[in-house]
């Protein structure tokens, strides 16, 4: 016997097997039977083998029409034949649907009831009174309507009676005019004849179309229900063309009040999407007018009530995904109106597009005024320009590190050189050149990481306290040049763990740290006598910048943050629960975009903060600028580091300084006040101080058993000097 197998092949015949026990089991191949049984091509003229090939072979018919048919009804032509039937069904269905709820609109007071629980969502109890009102009359005006409907079948057969007679009466009497002209009696019943032989025709045409029109009539409703449904477009978006569902999918479709709604529908807020679907007009009595703001647009959402903005913008990534959009490209603000929420949606792609050159750059006359001036900085969201003014302002600038920090800061900076009468001092704790075109521009410039160059910096913040104090005691109405000290990368200084002579620390946040005080110093008096500090610092935590450092600053900006305590710490907890989130904006391609908090800048009403996407100053132009600032000014010897920036103290009017009104004071005492006043004379003691007061010729004396200074022999010793001064200068 021979075997033939699926590929039309034949077998030679098995070898006969002894009956045995069958088992259910399918038998697995003998290993290398298929090598021992070599296969041979069918013969055509093999009539054994026909019967045995039916099976299999009906077996791969069935096999290959079932790949055809898949092939058929996967194929893209097929796809798009399915959407088109599905599509136009689904409009003949929808339309139906909107016709059923049209019409049972009409008919019940469904639509007072919406929108009578629309406005209670909205907390709008006026409206809602207004409609439940409404609905009231409508009510009794349809009762007024059904109990009109009892009595109406004696008032129709009472109108039709007097119809027919005073019609039968015109007719006759058209007819008895028409006789009386034409003087044949027979004209009497002329016009009642025609009557009847109009309603004859009628009916004979009314006949002949009756059978087109009753055959065409549930066409001609199908299509208006398909025309309704189209309009309503409800068929879903798979069932669209291909074109009309990519634009569906477009992560750059525009923003339209349904789209919003729709977004914020499916929140995941509950009560929000309970409240919109009773809302009559669909959600849209939520939402402002959307306006075109800058490469977005902006829209005001008044939530309903039981819904808090807060719920809304802890939800920002979800709303943005909502709307076709990445997170980074809304923003969540809280206007002053209560329970909304301002949203400012991107178009799409539009905030990877570069801002484009800072004026500074652009424009060779941009000037600088300290007082009166803003600098260029950026752009807001919404496309204008965003300027800030430094007057008399601390100026704080954080994010991780390589997002523009030193860039940001530095374009304020250059901007503010072009202003003559402003001094820097400036320390630079990275030190790899970022500042070095402020080298004949600046007095004061350090720069290099080491604990060597935070002490340095350390002691030029102390200068600018020391410069502060001094203007400080200056007599009343004098005025000052601005004085602007900056350190960038000041979490350096914070982390230094050097320790001076006097076993004061540098770095830290103690009581004795010297960094850390002079900055609070600074802070604390430093604005109305025009000495200011801008700090950059990356990656703030509460020992590289202290609460109380980053609080002293009027100015609060940050790039790009790690977490959101961190935008905390950079700009304060107002800032973030009204919107504020730079740890949101994405590292590394939203480099040099700063939120800000704080004034100087133009915050829009009622927001805490604004984001600001800068105009980048590379190295090339911010040397050609600098060149600028340097052209205005005097020449400026840069020193590069602080040895000798302190000024020259002079112990005895010190000392003067520290007795102020008292007659008298105990050399202790004095000592204290001195070693407050200048950390130079931290180190003195009693044997100093004498040493001084000898030499001037206000020694110190006894009073009550205690060694004091007297103040009117110190004056004396002072007013003596000067006469000596001033006669030897006239000689
Ligand atoms: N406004 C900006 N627009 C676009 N890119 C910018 C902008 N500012 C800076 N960059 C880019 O970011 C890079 C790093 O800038 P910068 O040195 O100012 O960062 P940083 O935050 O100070 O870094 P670090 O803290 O490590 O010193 C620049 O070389 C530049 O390519």
């Amino acid at each position: 016997m021979t075997d033939v197998s699926v590929n039309g092949t034949v077998r030679p015949p098995k070898l006969a097997t002894r009956p045995g026990p069958v088992s259910l089991a399918k038998k697995p191949p003998a290993a290398g039977a298929e090598t021992l049984a070599p296969v041979v091509p069918l013969h055509p003229d093999a009539p054994a083998a026909a019967p045995a090939a039916v099976g299999p072979r009906r077996a791969r018919r069935v096999l290959k029409a079932g790949r055809a048919l898949r092939k058929a009804v996967t194929s893209e032509r097929a796809r798009t034949a399915g959407r088109l039937a599905v599509r136009h069904s689904l409009y003949v269905a929808g339309g139906a649907r909107v016709v059923a709820r049209r019409a049972w609109s009409a008919r019940t007071a469904a639509r007072y009831e919406r929108m009578t629980a629309a406005a209670e969502a909205a907390g709008l109890h006026e409206l809602a009174k207004e409609w439940e009102e409404r609905g009231r009359a409508w009510r009794a005006a349809r009762h007024q309507r059904r109990m009109d409907l009892l009595t109406a079948p004696q008032k129709i057969a009472r109108s039709a009676v007097a119809g027919a007679a005073t019609g039968a009466g015109v007719l006759l009497a058209l007819g008895a005019a028409l006789a009386w002209s034409t003087g044949e009696w027979s004209d009497l019943l002329t016009p009642t004849i025609g009557l009847i032989e109009a309603i004859r025709w009628t009916a004979m045409v009314i006949g002949v179309v009756w059978g087109p029109a009753t055959t065409a009539a549930p066409w001609l409703a199908v299509a208006g229900l398909w025309a309704v449904g189209r309009h309503a477009q409800t068929a879903p978006t798979w069932a669209m063309p291909a074109a009309q569902r990519a634009a569906g999918d477009d992560a750059g479709a525009p923003i339209t009040p349904s789209i919003v709604v729709t977004a914020l529908r499916d929140l995941g807020i509950a009560t929000l999407r309970t409240a919109i679907k009773r809302m009559g007009d669909n959600g849209a009595q939520m939402l402002s007018p959307i306006v075109i703001a800058g490469c977005g647009v902006e829209v005001d959402v008044t939530l309903p009530s039981g819904v808090s903005t807060d719920e809304v913008q802890k939800r920002r990534k979800k709303l943005a995904e909502n709307l076709s959009r990445h997170e980074h490209e809304v923003f969540i603000t809280i206007p002053p109106a209560a329970r909304t929420v301002r949203l400012w949606i991107a178009d799409s792609g539009a905030l990877d597009e570069p801002i484009g050159p800072s004026p500074l750059v652009t424009d060779p006359d941009t000037g600088a005024d300290y007082k009166t001036g803003r600098a260029p900085w950026g752009q807001d969201l919404r496309g204008d320009a965003a300027a800030i003014s430094l007057f008399q302002r601390h100026f704080l600038i954080t994010g991780l590190s390589n997002q523009g920090k030193t860039a940001s800061l530095r374009a304020v900076a250059l901007w503010l050189a072009l202003d003559p009468s402003v001094e820097f001092r400036i320390a630079d704790l990275k030190g790899v050149g970022d500042w070095g075109m402020f080298d004949g521009l600046a007095t004061v410039l350090i720069e290099g990481p080491t604990d060597e160059h935070v002490i340095e910096a350390t002691e030029m913040v102390e200068g600018l306290v020391a410069e502060m104090e001094r203007r400080l005691l200056a007599p009343r109405g004098s005025t000052f040049p601005p004085l602007v000290g900056i350190v960038d990368e000041a979490q350096v200084a914070f982390m230094c763990p050097a320790v001076g002579k006097d076993k004061r620390p540098y770095g830290g946040t103690k009581a004795t740290s010297r960094y850390f005080n002079a900055v609070r110093k600074i802070h604390n008096q430093g604005r109305a006598v025009s000495v200011t500090l801008w700090q950059g610092t990356q990656d703030p935590t509460n020992d590289n910048l202290p609460k109380l450092v980053r609080e002293g600053a009027h100015i609060r900006a940050s790039l790009v943050l790690g977490t959101e305590s961190q935008a905390r710490m950079a700009l304060g907890d107002k800032a973030v629960d009204g919107g504020a989130a730079p740890h949101l904006l994405r590292q590394g391609l939203d480099k040099g975009t700063v939120v800000v908090a704080g004034d100087g800048i133009k915050v829009p009403a009622g927001q805490s903060s604004i984001t600001v996407r800068t105009h980048y100053v590379d190295d090339a132009a911010a040397n050609e600028i600098a060149e600028r600032a340097k052209a205005l000014r005097t020449e400026v010897t840069t020193r590069t580091s602080t040895a000798g920036t302190a000024p020259e103290n002079d112990p005895l009017e010190d000392i003067a300084g520290v007795l102020g009104d008292s007659p008298r004071l105990r050399t202790q005492e004095v000592l204290q006040r001195l070693a407050e006043r200048d950390s130079r004379y931290r180190e003195w003691t009693f044997s100093e101080l004498s040493a001084v007061l000898d030499a001037a010729g206000a020694p110190t004396y006894k009073s009550d058993g205690r060694v004091v200074v007297s103040r009117d022999r110190v004056r004396t010793a002072l007013e003596n000097r000067r006469d000596n001064a001033s006669d030897n200068d006239s000689e």
